[in-house]
C-alpha cells in the first residue's frame, strides 16, 4: 500500500492545531496530530518542506522503517520540532494500518489491558474556596481524579487558573503575556489549599497538582513533604528536568509521587529519571514524543522500574492526539492515568471522534483506526492565528522565571 499524497492542515477552531493527512493508493487515509503550542508553523513547514517529499511512494505498512528513516535520516536527531513531525507521520500510519486491518488501534498494540482509561480533570479557582467548589463540581461530574490549581494571594496571574473553567486556554495572546511569581507566597499557600480540599472532599478521590517547573529541587522537596498528609496522586513538573539528576534531591525529601515529562520528546529525556527510579509517572505523549512507536519504547523502559504512564492531555494537543493516546492507554501494561482537558465545541466539530467520557473514564471506541477524523471544509473556516504561551517573571525584581 503506497503513500500517494500527504498534506498539512493548519486550523484554529478556538486554538491552533496542525494535522497531517496521508493518503494511499488503496483509498485509505490516516491523520496525525502535529501541534506544537506557540510554534505550530515550524512543524507545518518541517513536514511540508522536508518530510512529505520523502514519504510519497513509500509503503504505508512499514511504520518502523519510516520512523527510523525520518529519525536517523535527518541526521539532526531529537528536538520538539523533529519529534512532533515524526509523531504526526507515525500516528497517521498506525491509523492507516488499523483501518486496513479493520480493527481499533489498541488491538494492533496488543489488545485491551483494562476496561477504560481513568482521566483527571482540571479544577481551577481564583482562591482556595473557589478551587474547592470546582473540585467538588468535578467530583459530582463523576471524575475519580482531579487536578487542583488555585490563585495565590498577592500574585496577579498564576498558571493553571483560567477564566472559563472547562475550556481553560494557556496560549492567551498574540505575543507572550507576562505573569508574576513568588515562590515564598506559593509555598505558603499550596498546603492550605490541599488541606481544605481534603476536609471538604475526603480521601476517596485522587488529587493532583502541577508546579509547572517553578521550584528549585530543595523547594520542591519541601513542598512534597508538606503535601504528604493529603495523599496526592502526583506532584507534577516540580522542577525543570533538563538536569535529570535534580529529581534525586526531591526524592530524598518526600514520598509524594513525582510526575514529569510533558515537554519530553525522546527516551533520552527520561532515561536516567526512569532507571534511577527518580519519578513515578512519565508524562510524555504521542504527539511530542515521536508517536506511538517511540512512546511504546519509553513505556516499556518505564515498566521495568514500575514507573507508570500519565500522558499529557492539555487542549493544545488535538483530539487526534487524544484519540491515539487513548488506544495506547487502553493497551499499555504500566498505565497510570490520562490527563483530560476538554476541547471546545468548535474543536470537537472540526475533529469528529469516537472516544467518549463516562464517570471519570474515557473510552477510545471501536471504529477501525484511532477513531478521529478531520472535517477539512470546516477546518478551512478557522485560519491560523498566532497565539503564544505566557512568560513568567519574579515579582520582586522582574527576573525571567520558568513558565
Ligand atoms: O499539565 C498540563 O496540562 C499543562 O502543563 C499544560 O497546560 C501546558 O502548559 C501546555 O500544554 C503547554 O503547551
Ligand atoms: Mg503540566
Amino acid at each position: 500500500m503506497k503513500i500517494t499524497n500527504a498534506r498539512v492542515i493548519v486550523c484554529s477552531p478556538g486554538r491552533n492545531f496542525v494535522t497531517l493527512k496521508l493518503e494511499t493508493d488503496e483509498g485509505l487515509t490516516g491523520i496525525g496530530d502535529a501541534t506544537l503550542n506557540g510554534r505550530e508553523l515550524s512543524v507545518a513547514a518541517y513536514l511540508t518542506e522536508h518530510v512529505i517529499p520523502c514519504l510519497i511512494g513509500r509503503d504505508a505498512h512499514q511504520i518502523e522503517d519510516i520512523w527510523q528513516y525520518l529519525y536517523k535520516g535527518a541526521y539532526w536527531r531529537r528536538g520538539p520540532v523533529t519529534m512532533t513531525a515524526i509523531a504526526a507521520v507515525d500516528t497517521a500510519l498506525w491509523d492507516i494500518k488499523a483501518k486496513a486491518a479493520g480493527l481499533p488501534l489498541y488491538q494492533l498494540l496488543g489488545g485491551k489491558s483494562r476496561t477504560g482509561v481513568m482521566v483527571y480533570g482540571h479544577a481551577n479557582g481564583s482562591d482556595i474556596e473557589h478551587t474547592v467548589d470546582e473540585v467538588l463540581r468535578y467530583a459530582d461530574a463523576g471524575y475519580k481524579a482531579i487536578r487542583a490549581q488555585s490563585g495565590v494571594p498577592g500574585l496577579e496571574k498564576v498558571y493553571g487558573v483560567g477564566k472559563g473553567t472547562l475550556f481553560y486556554e494557556p496560549a492567551d495572546a498574540d505575543l507572550p503575556s507576562e505573569h508574576d511569581w513568588s515562590t515564598e507566597k506559593y509555598l505558603r499557600h499550596t498546603p492550605k489549599l490541599f488541606e481544605r480540599i481534603r476536609e471538604k472532599l475526603g480521601f476517596e478521590h485522587h488529587l493532583l497538582h502541577d508546579v509547572h517547573h517553578r521550584l528549585t529541587p530543595i523547594e520542591a522537596g519541601r513542598l512534597g513533604k508538606s503535601l504528604e498528609p493529603f495523599n496526592l496522586f502526583w506532584m507534577e513538573d516540580a522542577t525543570p528536568a533538563e538536569n535529570q539528576d535534580a529529581f534525586r534531591l526531591i526524592r530524598q525529601h518526600t514520598t509524594t509521587p513525582l510526575a514529569v515529562g510533558e515537554i519530553f520528546n525522546s527516551i533520552w529525556d527520561c532515561k536516567e529519571l526512569i532507571e534511577n527510579q527518580l519519578i513515578d509517572y512519565v508524562r510524555a505523549t504521542v504527539v511530542h514524543a515521536g508517536g506511538i512507536t517511540h512512546l511504546r519504547r519509553i513505556a516499556d523502559l518505564a515498566s521495568l522500574y514500575q514507573v507508570r504512564t500519565g500522558c499529557h492531555g492539555a487542549t493544545d494537543l488535538s483530539p487526534v492526539c487524544m484519540g491515539a493516546a487513548l488506544h495506547f492507554d487502553l493497551w499499555v501494561p504500566n498505565f497510570g492515568i490520562q490527563e483530560y482537558m476538554r476541547h471546545t465545541e468548535e474543536t470537537d466539530a472540526v475533529f469528529p471522534h469516537a472516544y467518549t467520557f463516562d464517570q471519570g473514564m474515557l473510552y477510545p471506541g471501536d471504529v477501525p483506526g484511532h477513531g478521529v477524523e478531520i472535517d477539512e471544509a470546516l477546518a478551512a473556516k478557522y485560519p491560523y492565528k498566532r497565539a503564544y504561551l505566557p512568560v513568567n517573571r519574579l515579582q520582586h525584581d522582574g527576573t525571567l522565571w520558568n513558565w
